[in-house]
């Protein structure tokens, strides 16, 4: 089993920069290893201001933006530019202000793209850029090192909602209908695609994110609680603020 980590920060306007200053840190660290360096992003609140502290923080000219794959973890399937869709948010907090290869950004489709409002030929799509996006001899994903996260409050991550048919899925990309959270349409990377993410951190603030999280860290199943069926393979992070924290077994906190 890979390693689990918790780090708790007071707040979350400490805790979206502290998670920025490591996801500047992970790409330098990427690109020098491998030359290049992959994120898949997460939408949601905590994610944006994680977003626009990346776009502030004083290391974010250290990254080659250049040379920096992004992916999406989840997508609401709406027309392209909607300002509820998960990409529209990330180009506003950050890719936007930041020189990335527009090549190298990978949105999932919209409900006006190339399949039109069919969910399922939009998330075939998104599974066949996957592939094309493979290790070479490798199987059918590109190499992730970082994948971020939110968690809803009933405890679901990307698009994969508690007892829902996505939590079953096998393929890497899914579509999904009938969202218990608006817009009830999506696109989500599967648990089978999330895990290979050489890192996966799971980034969440807020008291109604609590008990997610607590039951999250103390055994639930995955299949009910979607935010406990996802690892990255080398480690996991949560990345938490006080008040998401609070049902936390204290055993598991890390030291800072
Ligand atoms: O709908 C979604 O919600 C979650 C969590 O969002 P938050 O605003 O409660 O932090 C997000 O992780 C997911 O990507 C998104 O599609």
């Amino acid at each position: 089993m890979s390693e689990v980590s918790v780090i708790v920060h007071a707040d979350p306007e400490l805790l979206a920069p502290a998670v920025a200053a490591r996801l500047v840190i992970r790409l330098i660290d990427a690109q020098a290893t491998r030359g290049v360096a992959s994120v898949v992003l997460t939408g949601g609140r905590i994610a944006a201001a994680v977003y626009r502290a990346v776009g502030t923080s004083p290391g974010r000219d250290a990254v080659d933006w250049s040379r920096v794959d992004v992916w999406w973890g989840d997508e609401r399937f709406l027309p392209s530019g909607h300002p509820e869709r998960n990409e529209t948010q990330a180009r506003a907090a950050l890719l936007d202000s930041v020189p990335l290869d527009p090549a190298r950004i990978h949105p999932m489709p919209a409900s006006d793209g190339p399949d039109g409002d069919d969910p399922e030929a939009a998330a075939a799509r998104y599974a066949q850029l996957l592939h094309e996006a493979a290790r070479p001899g490798s199987e059918a994903l590109p190499h992730f090192d970082v994948l971020l996260l939110g968690i809803g409050e009933e405890g679901h991550v990307a698009s994969v909602f508690p007892e829902s048919p996505a939590a079953y899925e096998t393929r890497s990309v899914t579509a999904v209908r009938g969202c218990p959270k608006p817009p009830p349409t999506r696109i989500s990377l599967s648990f089978s695609a999330i895990n290979t993410a050489e890192e996966v951190w799971l980034v969440a603030a807020g008291a109604d994110k609590a008990a997610a999280v607590g039951m999250a860290l103390s055994g639930a199943g995955p299949i009910q609680l979607p935010a406990a069926g996802v690892h990255g393979v080398d480690r996991t992070l949560w990345l938490l603020d006080g008040a998401a924290a609070a049902s936390v077994p204290p055993r598991m906190r890390s030291l800072r």
